[in-house]
């Protein structure tokens, strides 16, 4: 899977992005992250990306020149026109679910804002989808485009050396985790609960499956509520 990051600051990708599991991945082949910088894209001596907003108001919005020649320069050549996220607060917010609809697309072509945001012609020539990390406000996207990277990555097979883990992971079955512990059994005098170190694996199963309902329950009421209603009408 290739991940092509349009960005103004792309040395920010290649520090986090060479990291663990995600520069393992790389070095493996199993997912590519090249870093665009749109300033190489500028036409101007003093490489510039951003203007005043038409009509007014403070700020500055990203210009459209740079950032469609960026986009032509990854796509050229390419047989089929890669899906394009623009990291904005208004997208889609990204949970497990749309992670995993995106870890089935060979090529992401990801946009990261800045400034008071990009001249709406981008969008609507270039983006396909617009994807937010969340209900808060960020300098910039290239965190929420590291976010993407590192959730949608792990998804991709041969990543995770453990694959089996995290279909019981969080938000992966719709429920939070159960506790882990691990050793000593005991450590200043606090225990690991006694059915973990049992054996006895049917038990061990019915512990954490209690434990996981239990706490979305008491956390996330409103993921409790969805496996309620998603486990109703299942044997
Ligand atoms: N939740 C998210 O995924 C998220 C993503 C980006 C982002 N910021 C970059 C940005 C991108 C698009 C539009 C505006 C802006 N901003 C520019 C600076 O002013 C604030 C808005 N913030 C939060």
């Amino acid at each position: 899977m290739r991940f092509d990051v349009l960005t103004l600051f792309p040395e920010t990708f290649s520090l986090v992005m060479k990291e663990s599991i995600i520069g393992r991945a790389q070095e493996k082949g199993l997912i590519e992250v090249n870093a665009v910088n749109i300033r190489d894209y500028t036409r101007d001596k003093h490489r510039k990306v951003d203007d005043y907003p038409f009509g007014g108001g403070n700020g500055m919005v990203m210009m459209c020149q740079p950032m469609f020649d960026a986009y032509r320069a990854v796509t050229e050549g390419l047989q089929t026109k890669p899906k394009v996220i623009y990291m904005s607060p208004q997208g889609r917010v990204l949970t497990q679910k749309v992670a995993v609809e995106l870890s089935k697309e060979e090529h992401l072509i990801l946009l990261c804002g800045h400034y008071e945001g990009i001249d709406e012609r981008i969008i609507e020539e270039l983006v396909d989808e617009e994807i937010s990390i969340g209900d808060y406000v960020l300098t910039g996207g290239e965190l929420p485009a590291m976010v993407l990277i590192d959730c949608v990555s792990r998804l991709v097979p041969g990543v995770l050396s453990n694959e089996g883990s995290f279909s019981e992971e969080s938000h992966f079955n719709g429920l939070l985790e159960y506790p882990q512990y691990t050793r000593p059994a005991e450590y200043e005098g606090k225990q690991v609960p006694e059915i973990l170190l049992s054996g006895h694996h049917a038990n061990i199963q019915k512990w954490r499956s209690a434990r996981s309902l239990e706490r979305t329950r008491i956390k996330r009421p409103d993921l409790y509520e969805n496996h309620i209603k998603s486990s109703e009408g299942k044997i």
